[in-house]
């Protein structure tokens, strides 16, 4: 009987188109080593001709028009990229409601995360030693029934927890500290809202969400919207029974003032669902096309969605391309700046009056002129299409409505008007005049005043967009004179 070598790889391990046969085995052993053998070179030369396939198959057929998303955190480019799945990937969109029902329930936690926070900081001020001095007088008192909704409350910081580990399970994702911490006894009090998780959206994390809230073999699956009604772990019910607290909380006088006082601005922020609890809590709470589209997850990397798009009986592939807009995230734009057909550019304008997230000093609209100087005068994108989307013109209106002047914040812009009208077409000349300062060739400006979040507008807006890469890529590729 053959010796066996010690030590020897086991036939799992192995990898056996890279390790050198052993110098001793039976003949059982020989066998099954080369069936391995045979194996995996016949899975090799099939993932080889698939390449092949693919690579022929993109030779032959036109090249795909591609758009890439590019704007500060928060500036609406993932929204923009749902508006192209609601207008050419129905299907998918929808076969996506039960992962955004999770998103949105973690945005309604999140939500009232930030008021608790604002409640332990005022109840600190009741109960801290310096209550006689004078910061104390400032923020209201909290009546008992507020501080027992409260208590009701705080186990929803445990459901955003889940929330969060269920979303980043798959390693798919960052959150950033969300809880209060406990140095020496003493609690450290985030100054701001708690902050939010991001998800790198090269990594499939719906599938988190899908293991979540959806398991097909279960009776009450309902395939058409994806949400599994008996999964234990789905916190709609637990929504649904705090959904009266929260609402009382929401409407108090009390809590408003507080939260004004802290500068807290709830109904500002991204994925703000408190004026529709009713609804987002009710027990069978389906979210609608128009919740998703406001439903808020923070982009991590850089991510691919493919599209086939028709116009005039021609249909072509097309891609588009969603980053993160966080400053950290920034350094992985660059490498798509080769060979994209157009730039879609969203500056949030109704942020005139806000600070970027990641650096207090830095004004937003100041930050969008920055990266949009930036992009016009980049020598690799001198023929590319850029097209400026000044968005979140629903805000603009609402908040210069409110009394907020943007000459507060933009100096030069004097004493014109205070009406959207003005403040708009004053910002798109801006725009417009370091597009023509700065681009190394002379190039057209296109540039749209949108609201992402409202699909019918957006969905002209992208129409147009397409016709005109179209026409280009027709005449691009001889295809019409
Ligand atoms: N009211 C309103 N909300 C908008 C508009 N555009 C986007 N939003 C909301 O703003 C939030 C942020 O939008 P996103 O599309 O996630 O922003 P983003 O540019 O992808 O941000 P990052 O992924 O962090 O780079 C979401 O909750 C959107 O629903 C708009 O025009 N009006
Ligand atoms: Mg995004």
């Amino acid at each position: 009987m053959a010796t066996r070598v010690v030590a020897r790889l086991s036939v799992d391990d192995a990898d056996p188109l890279s390790v050198q046969p052993p110098l001793y085995e039976t003949p059982d052993e020989r066998n099954a080593r080369i069936a391995l053998e045979q194996a995996a070179k016949a899975r090799s030369d099939t993932i080889d001709e698939e390449l092949e396939r693919m690579r022929a198959s993109e030779r032959r057929g036109p090249k795909p028009i591609k758009i890439l998303l590019l704007g500060q955190s928060e500036s609406g480019k993932s929204t923009t990229l749902k508006n192209f799945q609601l207008m050419y990937d129905l299907k998918s969109f929808r076969a996506q409601r039960a992962s955004w029902r999770a998103v949105i329930q973690l945005n309604v936690v999140r939500s009232i995360h930030s008021i608790l926070d604002a409640m332990t900081r005022a109840e600190k001020y009741d109960h801290g030693p310096s209550s006689s001095t004078s910061s104390k007088g400032d923020l209201p008192l909290l009546t008992p029934e507020l501080l027992a909704i409260k208590s009701r409350l705080e186990p929803l910081v445990e459901v955003e927890k889940m929330l969060i580990r269920r979303l980043t399970s798959a390693g798919s994702g960052e959150i950033e500290a969300t809880q209060l911490q406990t140095t020496n006894g003493t609690v450290v009090l985030p100054k701001s809202s708690p902050k939010e998780v991001a998800i790198n959206s090269t990594i499939p994390w719906r599938s988190a969400f899908n293991k979540l809230v959806g398991s097909a073999d279960r009776g009450s699956f309902e395939s058409e919207d994806g949400i599994d009604w008996d999964d234990p772990d789905d916190p709609g019910p637990v929504l649904h029974s705090a959904s009266e607290h929260m609402k009382q909380l929401w409407a108090s006088p009390i809590i408003q003032q507080l939260l004004e006082k802290e500068n807290v601005r709830l109904e500002q922020l991204s994925g703000f669902f408190l004026d529709s609890l009713d609804r987002v809590t009710a027990a069978r709470y389906i979210p609608t096309d128009d919740d998703i589209l406001r439903a808020r997850l923070k982009t991590l990397g850089v991510s691919e969605h493919r599209f086939k798009i028709s116009t005039s009986g021609s249909v072509r592939d097309w891609k588009v391309y969603d980053v993160g807009g966080h400053r950290s995230q920034r350094a992985a734009w660059a490498p798509y700046f080769d060979d994209m057909d157009a730039i879609i550019f969203l500056a949030p304008i109704s942020c005139f009056d806000q600070v970027l997230e990641e650096d207090h000093k830095v004004n937003r609209l100041e930050d969008s002129f920055k990266l949009w100087t930036m992009i016009v005068s980049n020598q690799l994108l001198k023929n590319t299409n850029l097209i400026l989307f000044l968005n979140k013109i629903d805000i603009l209106r609402t908040k210069l409505a409110s009394g907020i002047k943007l000459r507060d914040y933009v100096v030069s812009y004097q004493d014109r008007p205070n009406d959207v009208e003005s403040t708009t077409s004053y910002l798109k000349r801006k725009f417009g005049g370091i597009l023509h300062e700065r681009s190394p060739l002379p190039r057209v400006f296109y540039c749209h005043l949108t609201t992402v979040t409202d699909t019918n507008s957006t969905n002209r807006i992208l129409s147009n967009l397409k016709d005109m890469l179209m026409r280009q890529n027709l005449m691009k590729t001889n295809l019409i004179s």
